[in-house]
C-alpha cells in the first residue's frame, strides 16, 4: 500500500485524532485489499477461457458484490475522504492507485535526480498479442512524468506528451520505468521518461517527453476550486 504509516493531519481531540487516525488506516488497507481482488478478477477476467455458464455465474455474483459498493457514492466535486491530495495520497488513481483495479498499479519511487517506477502488466493490458497497448504505455508515462515535476517542485498539468514506441513492451514481465526533469523554463517544464525491462534497463523500448505547465491560481480555482478547497465536509482536504 502506497501510505499506509502516514499520520493523518486534523484538529480536534488528541485521543479522537488518534482513532481517527486507525480508521483511515484501516479504511486505506480494506480500500487496498478491494482494489486487490478487483485486480485479480479484472486480469482473470482478460486470461479467462471459462465456459458460457460460468462465465454467466460470475457476472451474477460480480453484480451482487456491487450492491454494497454501491451503497456510499462520493460525486465528482467531492475527493475520496481516504485521499491527502496534498500529502499525495491518492487511492483510486488509475496508474499507481492501490485502490483502482485499473492501475497495474504502478509503484514510484523517488531517485537521486529523478524517480523510477516498477510494474508488470498483466494480459488486461494487451494491444498486440503477448505486448501492452500503446495507450497504456503512455498512461503509464504520463503518470511517472508528473511525479519526476512534482517531485522537483514543480507540479504542472501535461499539455505535450510525445511518444516514441521503439519496440514493443512485453506482458507479464517486470518492467522498469525512469524519469527526470529535463528543462524548466518559467511556467513551462519538460520531463523525459522511459519504459524498459527489469532484465534490460538500459535497453528503453518507450520513451516519452512530456511539457508540463504549472497553473496560475485563477487557472487552478477555474479548474479545481471546489476541490481544493479546504472544506469541513471533506477531512481529506482539510489542513491546518
Ligand atoms: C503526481 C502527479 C501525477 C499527475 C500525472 C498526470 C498528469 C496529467 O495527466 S494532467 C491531465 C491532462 N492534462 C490536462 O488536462 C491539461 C489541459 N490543458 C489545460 O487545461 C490548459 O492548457 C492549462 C490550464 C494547463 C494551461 O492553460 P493555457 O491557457 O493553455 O496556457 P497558458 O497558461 O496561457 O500558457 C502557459 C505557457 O504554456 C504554453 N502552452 C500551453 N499549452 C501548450 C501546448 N500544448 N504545447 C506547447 N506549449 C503550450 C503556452 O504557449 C504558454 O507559453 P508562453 O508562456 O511562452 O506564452
Amino acid at each position: 500500500m502506497t501510505d499506509s504509516g502516514r499520520s493523518y493531519h486534523t484538529i480536534g481531540d488528541p485521543a479522537e485524532v488518534e482513532a481517527e487516525t486507525e480508521s483511515l488506516r484501516d479504511r486505506r488497507a480494506a480500500i487496498t485489499e478491494l482494489g486487490d481482488a478487483l485486480r485479480t478478477l479484472v486480469e482473470q477476467a482478460a486470461a479467462t477461457e471459462a465456459p458460457a455458464d460460468e462465465l454467466r455465474r460470475a457476472a451474477a455474483l460480480v453484480r451482487e458484490a456491487t450492491i454494497p459498493v454501491g451503497k456510499q457514492q462520493r460525486e465528482r466535486g467531492q475527493m475520496p475522504t481516504a485521499d491527502d491530495l496534498l500529502g499525495g495520497v491518492r487511492m483510486y488513481n488509475p496508474v499507481c492507485g492501490s485502490g483502482s483495479a485499473l492501475a497495474p498499479p504502478l509503484l514510484i519511487e523517488l531517485g537521486a535526480g529523478g524517480v523510477t517506477g516498477s510494474c508488470t502488466l498483466g494480459l488486461a493490458y494487451e494491444g498486440p498479442p503477448m505486448y501492452a497497448h500503446g495507450g497504456v504505455s503512455a498512461l503509464l508515462l504520463d503518470q511517472i512524468l508528473g511525479y519526476a515535476t512534482s517531485a522537483s517542485g514543480h507540479p504542472g498539468m501535461t499539455v505535450r506528451l510525445d511518444t516514441e514506441y521503439r519496440a514493443p513492451v512485453p506482458l507479464q514481465t517486470e518492467l522498469r520505468l525512469s524519469a527526470e526533469v529535463v528543462n524548466v523554463d518559467g511556467r513551462k517544464v519538460t520531463a523525459r521518461a522511459t519504459i524498459a525491462t527489469a532484465a534490460e534497463p538500459d535497453r528503453e523500448l518507450v520513451v516519452a517527453t512530456g511539457l508540463f505547465i504549472a497553473l496560475r491560481a485563477d487557472q487552478a480555482i477555474r479548474l479545481f476550486g471546489t476541490v481544493l478547497h479546504p472544506d469541513a465536509s471533506n477531512p481529506a482536504v482539510a489542513h491546518d
